[in-house]
Parts: C-alpha cells; sequence; structure tokens
C-alpha cells in the first residue's frame, strides 16, 4: 500500500513538474491518483512555502532549489502529543550553545514528541520543527528551525532522531502521518528560520519582525487555500450524488406510474441543491479571499502589518466554516446515495474522510472561530471609542442606534439581514461580558463564560460575508453572460440565502422585523426554487467538468453505469479470489462440527 502511494506520488509531482506546472495543478492532478492524500502533500503545501515566508533570501537561496528539486523532502512539524491548538505551550525545545553556534534539539517528555505530521513516517528526511527558542538563558517562544531527520542516502533516521508512522486514522491512511522525537540533537545556528527573528554568532536574539505572529504565516496562507480545496471537494461529492441521483429510479408515489428519479424527489432537491450552490459560494469567496491575503503580503512586504489582523480573523472564521459546511454537506450527499453511498467505490467516504480532517487541522473549527470573535469584539469596542471599522465590518455602523433592522425579502434585503443578525450577535456578546465584569468577573473569565456566544457570533459574522461576497461575486461575474447562464447562476445564489434565512429565522426574528408570514413566504419561495433548478441539476454539476479518473466514483461516472460499475468493483475484491474462504476450513467447519 505506502509503496504504491509513493510510486504514484513522485509520478504526480515529477511528471507534472517536468511541464514546470505550479504547484496548485499538482493539487488538483495529484486527485487523479489518490482517493486520499499523497505523502508529499506537506512538502508541497507548508514546508516549500514555510521556506518562502520564514526564511532570509539566504536562507531561500540554499534550501528553496533542495525543495523544489526533490532533492530534499520535507513537512511540518508542530504539533505535539500534549499540544495542538496552543502553540505557546509547545515543549520541544531548542538550546543555542554559542560555544558550537549549534542549538540543542530536545524532546523533554513523552508529550513533547511531535505528533501528526504529513509525510513524516517514512517519507521525508527533512522537516520544519516548532521549538521554544533558548539563548542565554531567556525563552524566546516557538520559532522554526529547519532539521535534517534522515540520512538523504540511507533514509536511515539520523542518530539523536526517533521517528515513526502514528498508525490507522478515520482517513488520511495514505498520508503518513508520523511522530518525532529528540534526544540533545544538534543543528547549525543558520538553521532557525531568521526572516522573522535572528541568533547571533554570540547568541543573541534580535527580533525583525514588527508583528508577533508572523512565525503563523503559513497556516493562514493554508487556511486561505483551504477554502478554495473544500469548494473543489464539495464540488466533487455533489456531482457523484447529483448523477447518481438522475440515474437511481426507487418507489412509486403513484401506483400507476413507473418508479421516478430519485432527483425528482423534492427532499432529494432540498439535500443536494445547497450543495451545488455552496460549492460556487466558497469559490468564489475563496478567490476573494485570496485577493485579499495577497493585498495583505503586499502591504506587508512595505512594512504595513495594519491589515494582518482583519486577513487573521477572515482566514480563521472562513477555515472553519468552509470545512464544517463541507463535512456536512458532504455527508448529506453521502446519504443522499442510499446504501451505494456507503460504498468506499463511490468515493463519497474517502471524501468525508478529508474534509472531516480539516475541520481539525490547521486550527482547529472553535479555536479559530473564537480568534474571528476577539476580532469582533474589539472593532466593536473601537467602534464605540468612534474609531473607523475596517471594510469587512462596515455593517456595525448600523446596529449603533441598536434599531431593529426592517425585513425585506429581496436576495440584497436577505443580506442585510444577515449583517443585522451577525451585529446583534456580536453586540449581546459585548453585553455579556460587560454584564459578567459588572457582576465581578475579570475579563478573561467574563470572555470564558461568553465564548458559546462568541463561537455563535463569529459564525453569523462569516455567513454574512459568504452571502454578500457570493451575491456581488456572482452579480459581477455573471454580467456579461448569456441571459440563461445568469438566470441560473442567479438562482444559485438566491437559493443560498434562502436556505440560510430558513435555517437562521431565529436570529432573524430576533434582529430583524421578520415575520411568520415572512417565513411562510421565503419557504414557499425556497421550494419551488428547487423545481426550477431541477432541470439544469446535472448540467450543473457536469459543468464542474471532473472527469471519471478524478471523480473515482462507480456512482458519479460520466455514463451512468452505475450497477455494473459497483459489481466490477465488488468482484474485484480479494475475498472474491477463491469461491470458499480457507477461514470456512479453518474455522466455520470445526465450529460446525463442534471441534472448536
Ligand atoms: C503532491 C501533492 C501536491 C500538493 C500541492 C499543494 C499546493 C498548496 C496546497 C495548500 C494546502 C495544503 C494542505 C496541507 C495539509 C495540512 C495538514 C495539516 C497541517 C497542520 O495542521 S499544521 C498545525 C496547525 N496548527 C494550528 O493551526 C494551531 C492553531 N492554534 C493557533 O493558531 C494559535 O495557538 C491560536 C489559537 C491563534 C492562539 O494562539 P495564542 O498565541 O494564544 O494567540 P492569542 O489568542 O493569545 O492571540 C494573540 C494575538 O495574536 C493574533 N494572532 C494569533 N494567530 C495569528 C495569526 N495566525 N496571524 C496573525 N495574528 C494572529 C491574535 O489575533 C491576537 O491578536 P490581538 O491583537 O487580539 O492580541
Ligand atoms: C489529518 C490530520 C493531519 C494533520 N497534519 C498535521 C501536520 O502535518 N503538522 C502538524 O503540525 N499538525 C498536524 N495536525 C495536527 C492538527 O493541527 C491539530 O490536531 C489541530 O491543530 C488541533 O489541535 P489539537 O489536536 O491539540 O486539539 P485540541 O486543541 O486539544 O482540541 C480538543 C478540544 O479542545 C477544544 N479547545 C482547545 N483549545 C480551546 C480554547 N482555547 N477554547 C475553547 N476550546 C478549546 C477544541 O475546540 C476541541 O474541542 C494534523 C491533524 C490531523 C487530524
Amino acid at each position: 500500500m505506502y509503496g504504491q502511494i509513493v510510486r504514484d506520488g513522485l509520478v504526480n509531482v515529477t511528471g507534472i513538474e517536468d511541464l514546470g506546472l505550479t504547484s496548485p495543478v499538482l493539487q488538483r492532478t495529484s486527485d487523479a491518483f489518490f482517493k486520499e492524500i499523497s505523502p508529499f502533500l506537506l512538502h508541497f503545501g507548508m514546508f516549500v512555502p514555510t521556506i518562502i515566508g520564514q526564511c532570509t533570501p539566504e536562507q531561500q537561496a540554499k534550501w528553496l532549489p533542495l525543495a523544489m528539486d526533490l532533492k530534499i523532502i520535507g513537512t511540518y512539524a508542530q504539533t505535539e502529543l500534549g499540544h495542538g491548538t496552543f502553540i505557546r505551550g509547545l515543549e520541544t525545545t531548542a538550546t543555542y550553545d554559542a560555544s558550537t553556534e549549534q542549538f540543542i534539539l530536545k524532546t523533554p517528555k513523552l508529550s513533547s514528541y511531535k505528533w501528526w505530521a504529513g509525510g513524516l513516517g517514512k517519507t521525508a528526511n527533512h522537516c520544519i520543527v516548532l521549538a521554544q527558542l533558548y539563548t542565554k538563558g531567556v525563552c524566546h517562544g516557538p520559532h522554526p528551525f529547519i532539521v535534517q531527520i534522515r540520512d538523504t542516502e540511507t533514509h536511515m533516521p539520523l542518530p539523536g532522531i526517533k521517528v515513526g508512522e502514528i498508525g490507522p486514522k478515520l482517513g488520511f491512511n495514505t498520508a503518513d502521518n508520523g511522530f518525532l522525537g529528540f534526544e540533545d540533537f544538534r543543528i547549525p545556528r543558520e538553521n532557525l528560520m531568521m526572516k522573522n527573528a535572528q541568533v547571533t554568532k554570540d547568541g543573541t536574539y534580535v527580533k525583525v519582525a514588527r508583528h508577533g505572529k508572523l512565525t503563523y504565516g503559513t497556516m493562514v496562507f493554508v487556511r486561505v487555500m483551504l477554502v478554495s480545496d473544500m469548494a473543489y471537494c464539495l464540488a466533487k461529492a455533489v456531482t457523484i450524488a447529483v448523477r447518481y441521483s438522475a440515474v437511481r429510479r426507487q418507489s412509486q408515489p403513484k401506483p400507476d406510474q413507473p418508479e421516478p428519479q430519485v432527483l425528482d424527489y423534492l427532499t432529494q432537491q432540498h439535500k443536494l441543491f445547497i450543495c451545488i450552490s455552496t460549492a460556487h459560494a466558497m469559490k468564489l469567496t475563496s478567490t476573494w479571499l485570496w485577493n485579499t491575503f495577497t493585498g495583505v503580503l503586499a502591504d506587508m512586504r512595505d512594512g504595513n502589518t495594519d491589515t494582518l489582523p482583519e486577513l487573521h480573523a477572515l482566514s480563521s472564521c472562513l477555515k472553519a466554516i468552509s470545512t464544517s459546511d463541507t463535512s456536512a454537506l458532504i455527508e448529506q450527499c453521502r446519504f443522499a446515495c442510499g446504501g451505494h453511498g456507503y460504498m468506499y467505490s463511490s468515493n463519497l467516504p474517502a471524501l468525508y474522510s478529508f474534509a472531516t480532517a480539516t475541520r481539525t487541522y490547521e486550527g482547529d473549527y472553535t479555536v479559530l472561530l473564537l480568534q474571528t470573535a476577539r476580532f469582533l469584539v474589539k472593532s466593536w469596542e473601537q467602534m464605540d471609542e468612534g474609531k473607523p471599522l475596517t471594510p469587512t465590518l462596515a455593517y456595525l455602523e448600523q446596529s449603533r442606534n441598536g434599531s431593529q433592522v426592517s425585513w425585506d425579502d429581496s436576495p440584497e434585503g436577505i443580506v442585510r439581514g444577515f449583517d443585522a443578525v451577525a451585529a446583534g450577535r456580536i453586540g449581546a456578546c459585548v453585553k455579556s461580558i460587560r454584564k459578567h465584569i459588572n457582576n465581578g468577573m475579570d475579563y478573561e473569565d467574563a470572555w470564558q463564560m461568553t465564548t458559546v456566544q462568541l463561537v455563535g457570533a463569529a459564525e453569523a459574522h462569516c455567513r454574512a460575508v459568504i452571502c454578500r461576497v457570493y451575491r456581488d461575486e456572482t452579480a459581477r461575474l455573471t454580467a456579461g453572460c448569456s441571459p440563461g447562464v445568469k438566470a441560473v447562476l442567479d438562482q444559485l445564489s438566491t437559493l443560498y440565502l434562502l436556505y440560510w434565512a430558513l435555517e437562521r429565522t431565529g436570529d432573524l426574528l430576533r434582529f430583524s422585523s421578520l415575520s411568520e408570514r415572512d417565513i411562510e413566504n421565503l419557504q414557499a419561495r425556497y421550494e419551488a426554487l428547487l423545481l426550477k433548478i431541477r432541470p439544469n441539476a446535472v448540467g450543473l454539476v457536469d459543468a464542474f467538468d471532473f472527469r471519471d479518473e478524478v471523480l473515482m466514483s462507480t456512482l458519479g461516472s460520466y455514463d451512468g453505469r452505475v450497477y455494473e460499475r459497483l459489481m466490477e468493483e465488488a468482484l474485484k475484491t480479494p475475498l472474491n479470489r477463491e469461491p470458499v474462504s480457507d477461514s470456512f476450513h479453518k474455522y466455520i467447519k470445526p465450529m460446525m462440527q463442534g471441534k472448536l
């Protein structure tokens, strides 16, 4: 299994790279090689980006060619057995020895072992290690170090290195996630990645970056990329589910009629059409977020880090919500395919296991939404002090006077309704924190007592951002389209708004003048829209343009030969090589004969 995966992974990365294509294309073509994950994902997904983001130009000149030519294979080892979220609590230490101009890496105890890094088990021979940097007896917090862990000729672990695979997981079972421990392992001073902080030969610590969290830059980059990844993952899942739903016929609502396509059931449309719409919403939002990200990078190159806090807040909530929505909706696609959706050959289980992992790695869902909430509460307080708000929070102004927003069921009105919900929920959090403080709590306890509401407020803010970006970008991008295309894409973005308005009626009743009659109207419009979208449903998923080799699905192949493919795959199962398993003779027969 591992050998096959490594072979396929190398064919993927060398074949494509020879064509001089970029790594995001790598990401897409790697789907034609794996149902799960390449053991080289972390090399290109985090090891290379960290060299670019955390190394000086001189260090990049040394390491980048080696990495891009696959002369070294790397990963990103930050998480430990005992800590993943709380980076400041990481236990691995890197202590500077000025007498030899080296750092000594140590794993003080079991919980300090690096755990999880992709490719670390058996594939990588180098890695980025986040360790607490000590020099002259002072700890300067977690810093990135580039560390060789295996001999590049023999691939044997170097002396002082303990490394291995962490074992089977819910998914990602081709990612080769590993563990890593150091026993007084020495690396040259120059292996500290010194773009944001340096240690001179005599051990003096020099802080370079103006912002204390630039070490976390790779995580921001990956979070931004993952929003796009989720759109792609969901688009694959709904392509499989909609095509299968067009082939599958089941039940007989009318005695004298043939069994209908299950795609004709309104409940099936309710399950699936939001998935089509969400894939579009996340793709457009991810492009908008990427443009925001590159803008902040440009500002930072000019020494201006003022826009970084908003990017951190946006990338945190969008990564959290896109991965959570995608996990839930891929599972919904699986539900929509009945028993055959549970077959590994459908590819829905693998897509689900990838998406649900993404809800955790690169920042746990709750933790990242609380990061966004921290920014929202600070922005509210700045608004109270009369300071200007950042662009994505302009809607807070409307809540300043506390008046209830009048409900307007036009698409633009619904977007404004979500702004009102976000503003209202943030305001309620601020009120809760202040109430607890007035009752004698310190700020930290008041914050903790409000965290359930804070997660909800951050989700509401994110939903408002997605709704606005989806609506605006659809209008902009379809301006020059044919009326037919424009109408269908407008239906999808309207469906997204109606779906979430119906999901959040409680909030809309609380923070707008929405009435029960308005809710009835929303429900009727939503159901009518499902029927309108039905004739274009297969065309809409065909438009995602996935080749069968990439979908890798018995249910979603373009020719619709579902039952033939399911049987073909079943016959390939090793258990079917012989008509009688030898377990019969070893165990079942003796048991039947009372000899066990
Ligand atoms: C062959 C295949 C080819 C493939 C080609 C690939 C092409 C590219 C693909 C890209 C996708 C690649 C996918 C790779 C797969 C990934 C696998 C998973 C990898 C990992 O999981 S790596 C480990 C990830 N770990 C985390 O995310 C940990 C999460 N925890 C944190 O981020 C921090 O601990 C946390 C939660 C922020 C708290 O930190 P703390 O120090 O306590 O901070 P405070 O809350 O006190 O805030 C202090 C202050 O700092 C600000 N802050 C925090 N974080 C950031 C940040 N990241 N950026 C900017 N600012 C930040 C925070 O807002 C506070 O500011 P204040 O002003 O409010 O004080
Ligand atoms: C498939 C996969 C691949 C991975 N690959 C890598 C990799 O390549 N490199 C790497 O370094 N790491 C990797 N990771 C590790 C990943 O980054 C961490 O698992 C993730 O950051 C979550 O941290 P944790 O595991 O410590 O969870 P914890 O933070 O311990 O979460 C446990 C619970 O505590 C809650 N919690 C934690 N802190 C708070 C808080 N402040 N407030 C409220 N609730 C809180 C969480 O919400 C969660 O419910 C991978 C993980 C997975 C699943």
